[in-house]
């Protein structure tokens, strides 16, 4: 459906008088205004002194930082100064900063898919908004805390994808308006795919259920599913989601045998739980293969996380790869 009601009433009505609700809302407003602000500064590129080159500097996580990355952080930092927020965590910042009497938890990927800057090619934002832990540890709640989540793609078109927890919305910049219309009212993944995403080049260091799911894929008709499939990878996690959303498909990030990819390569706190939020909410799912994502737990804020999300069917799918080869190393451990 199309309507083009602007975000800003559509957030409005989503808040009413309610205080919590009122710091959300300004809250996304908040990602909305900042998001159009990199979204001019990604369409300038070098012109706006953007090369996507590294600035010598490492984040917490060890990534080398782009000019981008710490151009976007300081944009969204500046863009939430006046929201309620108590706890807010940011990829590009070691620790969470905190401040008294917030209502709010925010934590933010500010630029996604960082390799694809100097490629001129679709990168992103990713946010999670959770009431305040008061007192307990920020962040370290299940991903089902989530009141909100988002994630502005900037490709072709700049759109905004939002759950306010009941149901997927997709908002695409007005650039003559300067401000965001929605183009698509609860979004459904649909359940069926023949389409999965995966960098194939870490094929060798894969556990054996992924290699088998990939397996089956690659065997198209003649193999087990009975269907060819088709492989996208555009190495930036937003793009991935936003596809899917709109056509359906299955995302793997998982754990590999790489070093440090022990538990793949995306981040729990800021990039798997408000992905799952939003896949959840419209219909499909999110695992390690092993676990829901939404019940995970973190212990750190930069902690990482494998990510399966996607059409429900092949989630599932792959869920039940992973079981069965538990169950076949526990039965082959008792013999
Ligand atoms: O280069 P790889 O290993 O394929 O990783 C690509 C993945 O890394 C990411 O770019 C990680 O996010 P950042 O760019 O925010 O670090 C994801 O968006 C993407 O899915
Ligand atoms: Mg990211
Ligand atoms: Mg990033």
């Amino acid at each position: 459906m199309t309507d083009h009601m602007p975000l800003s009433r559509y957030t409005a009505d989503y808040a009413g008088q309610d205080p919590l609700r009122l710091a959300v809302a300004a809250a996304v407003d908040a990602f909305a205004r900042a998001s159009i602000e990199i979204s001019d500064l990604i369409g300038c590129g070098a012109l706006a002194g953007i090369t996507g080159e590294a600035q010598g500097a490492q984040n917490a996580d060890g990534d080398v930082q782009k000019d981008l990355d710490v151009r976007a952080d300081e944009i969204v930092r500046a863009a939430l100064k006046s929201v309620s927020w108590a706890a807010l965590a940011s990829e590009e910042a070691e620790t969470a900063d905190i401040r008294d009497g917030g209502l709010l938890d925010i934590a933010y990927d500010p630029l996604d898919g960082s390799s694809n800057i100097e490629t001129n090619m679709t990168v992103g934002t990713i946010f999670s908004i959770m009431p305040s832990a008061k007192g307990a540890t920020p962040f370290m709640q299940k991903g089902s805390a989530q009141i909100a989540a988002g994630f502005v793609v900037y490709g072709p078109q700049t759109s905004l994808v939002l759950t306010l927890g009941d149901g997927v919305d997709i908002f695409t910049l007005d650039r003559a308006a300067g401000s965001y219309k929605r183009i698509r009212t609860r979004v459904q993944i649909p359940a069926e795919c023949a389409e999965y995403a995966i960098n194939a080049s870490n094929h060798r260091h894969w556990e054996a259920p992924v290699r088998d799911f990939v397996e089956e894929c690659l065997a198209g008709v003649d193999g087990p599913r009975g269907k060819n499939f088709n492989m996208r990878w555009i190495a930036a996690l937003v793009a991935e989601a936003y596809r899917i959303l709109i056509r359906g498909g299955v995302f793997l990030y998982p754990s590999d045998a790489r070093k440090g990819y022990a538990d793949g390569r995306l981040r729990l706190v800021y990039e798997a739980h408000p992905m799952a939020f939003i896949v959840e909410q419209a219909g499909g799912g999110a695992t390690t293969g092993r676990a829901r994502i939404l019940d995970l737990v973190p212990t750190a804020i930069h902690q990482r996380v494998p990510l399966i999300m996607g059409s429900i069917s092949k989630v599932k799918r792959i869920e039940a790869m992973h079981l069965d080869a538990s169950a076949g190393q526990a039965q082959a451990a008792a013999e």
